[in-house]
Formats: C-alpha cells, structure tokens, sequence
C-alpha cells in the first residue's frame, strides 16, 4: 500500500475539506460541528462527488494522525483500536514479527509454514495490522517490515504492555456494561467487566498472582506505563518536603520493594522509613535494602485493609495505591489508620488527580478517561477528580482536615494532602 507524505495529506485535506464545505455553504447550512453534527438530512443524500471529497479528507486526516503518531504512537494507540489489538495479539502469540526478514519482504506463505498456522488466517490479521501501517504489502502476497513492525521485535516491556490489554483489560471492557447491568452500582473488585469476561469472583490482582507468566507480563505492563518521566518519582520527592519531620518516622503504606522510601531516604537524610506490604511482597525486603540505607528504612507485613500497626508516625504515605480501590475500599483503608495517628500526622497520597473537565487539552484529558474506565472494568476501581479525592477524607473521618492537591510541573501524579486533627 502506497503511503503519501505529510504535506501530501495536508494538500488533500485542505483541497477536499475546502470542496466539502463550499457544498455546505452554497445550501446555507452552517459547517459541521459536535454540536449540531453535519446538518444533512440522510434521505437526501449529497452529490457522490461531495462525499468523495468528505472520503479523502477523512482518509487524509486519518493518515496525518498516523503519520505524526510515530511509529511508537501508532502502536501505542491500539487500545482504541481493537481490531489492531486483536491482530497484534495474534502477532506476538506466534512470534510472526521474528519470521519476517528485517530488510528484505517474504510471503504469507512462508510465514504460514514456518510459524505451523493456517495461511488464510495469517493473510487476514496481517492485513489488519497492515492496514495500519504495522508491516506493509510491497506487492500482493508479500510482506515486510515498517517502523512500527520492527518495534514489536525484542521490545519486552511494550508487549507486555500490549498483551496485558489485550488478555486481560480489553475482554474487560467488552463485558464492563453486562457487569454495570448484573451489579449495578458495585464497588466490589469481583463484581466487574474482568469478573464476567474472565469468568471468575476473585479479585483480577489474585487471578493474575496464580499465574507466573501472567503475573510478569502485569508488572512489565506497569512497569513500561510508568516509564515516562512524567510518571517520575522525583516529582514527589522534589515537591513534597520529607525533610520537615526531621528524624521523625514515615510509613510507606503498600511500598512494595521500597521502590520510594529507598530515594525518599537518601534525599532527606534523617527521616525514618518503614515500608509495610502484602507478607508475599515485602518478604526479605530487609536483606535487600543498600547497605547504607539499613538503619533508617524497615520492612513490615501489613495488610492495609486491617488497622494500622505503627502508631504515631509523622506521615503515612500512599503512593499509586488508593486508584486500585473503588471508594468503598479507600474510605476503609483511611479509616483503618485513624486508631494509629497522632495529632498533626500528614497523609500523603501521590496518584493521579483527573482536572475538572475542560481544564487539560483534548488528548490529555481523553486518556485519563480511558484510565478510569479501564479500571472500572478491570476491579471497580478509579481515577479522581479534586472533589472525590476531598470526598473521600470526609467520608473516612470529619477529623482529617483535607489540606488541598498539588500537580508538580510536568508530572501526571498529584500531591495529595490530609492532616489528622484528632487527639
Ligand atoms: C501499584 S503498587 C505501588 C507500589 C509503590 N507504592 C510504588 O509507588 O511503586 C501497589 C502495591 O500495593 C500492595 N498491596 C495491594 N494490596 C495490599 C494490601 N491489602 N495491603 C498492603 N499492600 C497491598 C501491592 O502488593 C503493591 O506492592
């Protein structure tokens, strides 16, 4: 498939949305908006010459979204687009992108044979991805690599990623309105998308934890997501001031490998941590600290459901933690640390905070709203806006005074603020 170049596309667009428009005009209908849609009344349809110009210009804008996606951001917008997740899917389960020669073509065919698949069914996924522009078709029957293509070789971070939406988020979603219909309203973490498309009443974490492979390809998953340094841990430890307790102590609830108490602790010298998790995570945690680091950071085993073990520290931190939750859960989480705090102790939580709609740009805010759906279905958990992340002190305890949300420059994660005003 022969591919035009930007300013080709941005020639086709102009010419054809200009055609297109003039139709508009010259009946006196306004142009076509979200509001109003195109005005047009579907008995009567218009000129088929028209609508070819409305085709191009349509092709034409879909090819520059392409083309200035990149190849990374052609593969990365897949999660919109099934049917390429579907074909991807199919791709990296027989490895086909290892059977194609990096520079020269080869054939359905060869493919087929050397990978054991039905050659009919290797034709069709790969003509869907090639339709996308992941592999091309240099003649008919023929197959070779393009930029995106080559990204699904020995990339394991963004086939985790691509995998771990298409085999455990994606048929969440297909199933998510059934479970709003089935358990409407619920706040369980079994009673979701996940739950009747994987058909199980375990919570998604648990079912993924039985399955070694599975349960990799989850974290690899997390781990590519996060790579981007807007997902830095800097931007707490920069914008959060640790150092104001002094020598005092910080529980690092749900801190998994000590993955932030580690940095926290050597940028603010004196501070204390003790990194409580689940008793399967945090297991040797203590043998594993840098040497340095032994006699100021803890491993504790803790369930945060249950209440709080250490009592009277200066701050309790929840990083990437209460978004896994439904509101149900997190308000039992906050209140599970009320019998430990002192008064004055700070509750900090760094997580995403979703801006009022309207405040972030188009695409911005489309994919925090992807965000939130997913985990919707994945476990009726959720992203927050300012209001329900308020929400969620007051409904835990009218003693924690919310103390407002910061975004640091450049992060996706907000600094989140509660101080205890209890005895
Ligand atoms: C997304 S990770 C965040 C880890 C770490 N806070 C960070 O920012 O990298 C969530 C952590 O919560 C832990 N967790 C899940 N359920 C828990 C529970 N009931 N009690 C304690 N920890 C739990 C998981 O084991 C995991 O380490």
């Amino acid at each position: 498939m022969a591919s035009g170049s930007v300013s080709q596309y941005l020639l086709q667009l102009d010419e054809n949305v200009k055609k297109y428009l003039e139709y508009f005009k010259s009946r006196g209908l306004p142009e076509p908006s979200y509001d109003a849609g195109d005005g047009l009344d579907p008995q009567q349809s218009p000129p088929i010459e028209i609508l070819a110009c409305r085709d191009a210009a349509v092709e034409a804008a879909d090819e520059l979204h392409h083309l200035l996606l990149g190849p990374l951001g052609l593969l990365l917008s897949s999660p919109g687009d099934q049917y390429l997740l579907l074909s991807m899917q199919y791709i990296y389960r027989y490895k086909i992108a290892h059977h194609v020669p990096k520079e020269q073509a080869t054939t359905f065919e060869n493919i087929a044979r050397d990978c054991g698949l039905d050659i009919d069914d290797v034709r069709r996924f790969l003509r869907v991805a090639i339709a996308r522009h992941v592999f091309k078709e240099p003649k008919v029957g023929s197959i070779a690599h393009t930029a995106a293509s080559k990204l699904l070789l020995d990339n394991p971070l963004l086939e985790a990623w691509i995998l771990n939406i298409a085999e455990e988020f994606w048929p969440s979603l297909t199933r998510m309105v059934d479970a709003t219909a089935t358990w409407p309203g619920s706040q369980e973490p079994n009673e979701t998308g996940y739950s009747l498309s994987h058909n199980t009443n375990e919570n998604p974490f648990d079912v993924i934890k039985k399955e070694p492979k599975r349960q990799e390809q989850f974290v690899n998953a997390m781990n590519y997501s996060h790579l981007h340094s807007s997902y830095s841990m800097d931007h707490l430890i920069d914008n959060f001031n640790f150092g104001s307790i002094g020598a005092g102590t910080i529980v690092d609830v749900g801190g998994s490998h000590g993955q932030v108490s580690i940095p926290i602790a050597r940028k603010y010298l004196q501070v204390k941590c003790i990194v409580q998790d689940l008793p399967s995570t945090i297991v040797g945690l203590d043998s594993r600290l840098p040497e340095d680091l032994k006699d100021r950071i803890s491993g504790m085993a803790h369930d945060f459901l249950t209440p709080q073990p250490v009592k009277g520290a200066d701050i309790y931190l929840f990083r990437w933690i209460l978004h896994d939750w439904s509101d149900k859960y997190c308000v039992k989480i906050l209140q599970a640390l009320t019998p430990a705090l002192k008064k004055g102790a700070m509750i900090v939580i760094n997580d995403i905070c979703i801006p009022q709609p309207g405040q972030l740009g188009i695409s911005a805010d489309r994919s925090l709203r992807l965000m939130d759906i997913s985990m919707k279905a994945f476990n009726n958990a959720r992203e927050r806006d300012p209001e329900t992340w308020a929400t969620l002190f007051s409904k835990a305890d009218p003693r924690f005074q919310f103390k407002g949300i910061t975004l640091p420059p450049e992060a996706r994660m907000a600094i989140i603020l509660a101080e205890w005003q209890g005895e």
